[in-house]
């Protein structure tokens, strides 16, 4: 199954540096392993804002979830899941 997935980062502003960057790295190490696993083949960054939109392809909502409430960022973002379907024009 496809998911569209727009993620709102949202740090609190008096977070120390070094813990921000600390999570920010196992983000971003978390994130690539699940990248080259295929599982999370889009992810763009939305410009101007600190918010990403990506594209899962996994099983079900269950897997999505798991993957999600992993990252090391999940309790500091805003996640909006939109499940896609096939579209009836799509070559
Ligand atoms: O910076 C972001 O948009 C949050 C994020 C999700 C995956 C990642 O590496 O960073």
């Amino acid at each position: 199954m496809l998911f569209h997935v727009a993620m709102e980062v949202r740090l609190p502003p008096d977070m120390p540096a070094e813990q921000a960057n600390d999570i920010k790295a196992r983000e971003k190490a978390f994130a690539q392993e699940v990248q080259r696993s295929g599982k999370w083949p889009h992810l763009w960054r939305v410009a101007g804002r600190y918010a990403n939109i990506s594209i899962f392809d996994v099983a079900d909502t269950d897997e999505l979830h798991g993957i999600l409430s992993s990252l090391p960022l999940f309790p500091y973002m805003d996640i909006k899941v939109t499940a896609l379907a096939k579209h009836p024009s799509a070559l």
